[in-house]
């Protein structure tokens, strides 16, 4: 068995993380032995209490995990856990290898789930209510004896508890004498709402007496608030998952339960200094599972603290809290203006602000930047999505002239069809930069990919820095069309220097003069940032 570290929080509330085990049920996750001990050190970092790793004896998978986990893990903060099943009905637990497999894993703790609604044990388990409480007695027993600390998942038991509540208790009690620390009541479905959960813990706590736990699926989209309601009404261990990651639409998300819990509930649940790393955490696991982080999620989405309102950034300039529930840093995030014909003064004043520049003294500048930005967005533009185009526009109003590191005669892109089905597309650019006249051409997989390289082929020799610049994204969107015939297109371009990123639009009726609009911005911000001076 491993050493148990001391819990370095008071053991009076747990958080119990159980991405590996619930999170690992998403749809679209697959999580390698390697992927599930990144997470789990990453967890531990973070400071919960426990990590339920897996189901030892379920899969190859986690058993190796149980294993490795021993060896290469020193746990700072969590305590390892096991998942598995009550004896089967009419086995000696001592006999029933799921059981074994458990004791084998090694970890201190096991979370045992069982049944808790008599449907369920007679359907599922096809035994009597009788034979499942046994089975829970037994298993835990076995376990305790066996020097485990043991946690009960009452699976299925808000319904259970409305069917037949004498039971659900029953099942809670029986688990609770023979040994469970804690009783974890589950809302297997997730059909429950927050009044019903504080309603049956509050009662259940009172009835049985037990440790109570909640375990909240979010097929209401109330999963992080039923979580909550139960800890208003007596649970005293959470059990979540990173970024709210679980079977079918998910589980409590682990980063909103435990903000709320230090910042709303005053309860300290992560050593000194940890919650600060919620928003780091949040990103670094959705890396592992490779999934793209929500941009909306509470507290650690990029967009959790971006202001559009121009009335928001009018408050906001004055007091950030005036539209903000908590300070960002709190949870290691950052507040962002964002720019769009919702601004207003303030909306730039800010955005400048971030962007390096004072415009507090200039009103008539910022009205200016303000009324430009609204009729650019009226002809299909969005700044919010390219902050690179919006520093160009606002640096053209603060220097009084373009930032204009070349100059264009003329371009021109050509897609050949040809009888055999194949494409060519060719480009060329003429331009001039210090004096010179550059005329290049060259060949892309399609007509933009040539022009991109037309025009470095053109500008290279005069702008070396432009050789590290890279296309990484590239979207078109066609705007509904608001002269009759034409629709508009806009197109979005990220490009990056190896140190940073940034995105550029263009809007055109034509997709390829859009596109050449926004790499024109895409490579006059790319030298910007390399410190190249524009040209007089
Ligand atoms: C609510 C939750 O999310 S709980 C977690 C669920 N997670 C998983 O199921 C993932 C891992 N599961 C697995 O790998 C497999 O399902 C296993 C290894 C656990 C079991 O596999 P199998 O033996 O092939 O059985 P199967 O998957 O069909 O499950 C049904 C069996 O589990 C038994 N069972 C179901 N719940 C319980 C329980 N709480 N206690 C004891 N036995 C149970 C059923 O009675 C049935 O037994 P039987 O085959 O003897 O009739
Ligand atoms: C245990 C568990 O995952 C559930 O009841 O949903």
């Amino acid at each position: 068995m491993t050493d148990v570290p001391e819990p370095s929080l008071s053991d009076a509330f747990h958080v119990f993380d159980t991405t590996l085990r619930d999170g690992a049920q998403r749809e679209g996750i697959n999580l390698t032995v390697a992927d599930k001990l990144t997470i789990a050190r990453h967890l531990d970092d973070y400071g919960v209490g426990f990590i339920e790793g897996g189901w030892p004896g379920a899969n190859p998978r986690d058993t190796e995990f149980f294993q490795r986990a021993r060896a290469e893990i020193d746990f700072k903060h969590a305590q390892l856990v096991a998942f598995g099943a009550t004896r089967k009905a009419g086995v000696r637990v001592e006999d029933d290898p799921q059981v074994t497999a458990l004791l084998e894993s090694g970890a201190p703790v096991v979370t045992l789930v069982a049944k808790s609604h008599v449907r369920h044990v007679e359907l599922a388990l096809r035994t009597t209510p009788e034979e499942n409480l046994a089975m829970v007695r037994d298993t835990v027993a076995y376990l305790r004896a066996q020097g485990r600390r043991v946690f009960l998942d009452c699976e299925h038991f808000f319904d259970g508890y409305a069917l037949d509540p004498a039971y659900a208790k029953e099942v809670v009690r029986t688990a609770s004498e023979a040994g469970a620390d804690v009783v974890v009541l589950c809302d297997t479905n997730g059909g429950m709402l927050p009044a019903q959960v504080s309603a049956v813990v509050r009662t259940v706590l009172a009835d049985t007496g037990a440790r109570l736990g909640i375990h909240a699926q979010d097929d209401t989209g109330c999963a992080v608030a039923n979580t909550l309601a139960a800890v208003d009404a007596g649970a005293t261990h959470v059990q979540c998952t990173a970024n709210g990651y679980g079977e079918r639409v998910g589980n409590s998300n682990l980063f909103p339960v435990v903000a709320a819990l230090e910042l709303k509930y005053g309860r300290r649940v992560l050593p000194p200094g940890k919650l600060a790393e919620t928003t780091r955490i949040s990103h670094a696991v959705a890396e592992v599972v490779n999934l793209t982080p929500s941009t909306h999620q509470p507290y650690v989405g990029v967009s959790a603290f971006a202001h559009k309102a121009g009335l928001h950034a009018s408050a906001i300039k004055v007091d950030p809290d005036l539209y903000q529930h908590i300070d960002p840093a709190l949870v290691g995030n950052s507040m962002r203006m964002l720019v769009s014909d919702m601004a207003g003064r303030a909306s730039i004043e800010l955005k400048g602000k971030e962007l390096g520049f004072d415009l507090s003294g200039d009103r008539e500048l910022v009205g200016r930047v303000v009324a430009r930005v609204k009729e650019r967005e009226l002809a299909g533009y969005t700044y919010e999505a390219a902050d690179a185009s919006f520093e160009l526009l606002l640096r053209e109003e603060v220097e009084g002239r373009p930032r204009r590191y070349f100059e264009v005669e003329s371009w021109r892109a050509i897609v050949e069809d040809r009888p055999d089905g194949t494409h060519a597309n060719e480009a060329t650019v003429k331009l001039w930069a210090k004096g010179e006249r550059l005329v290049a051409t060259a060949e892309g997989n399609g007509p933009v990919h040539a022009l991109d390289r037309a025009l470095r082929v053109a500008l290279e020799r005069i702008y070396p820095q432009l050789a590290g610049l890279e296309l990484v994204d590239y979207k078109v969107r066609i705007l509904e069309g608001r002269l009759g015939t034409g629709s508009t297109t806009r197109v979005l371009v990220s490009t990056s220097d190896g140190q940073g990123e940034w995105s550029t639009v263009g809007v055109a009726e034509n997709v390829i003069a859009a596109s050449w609009q926004a790499l024109d911005d895409a490579y006059a911000y790319g030298l910007l940032r390399a410190g190249v001076e524009p040209q007089e």
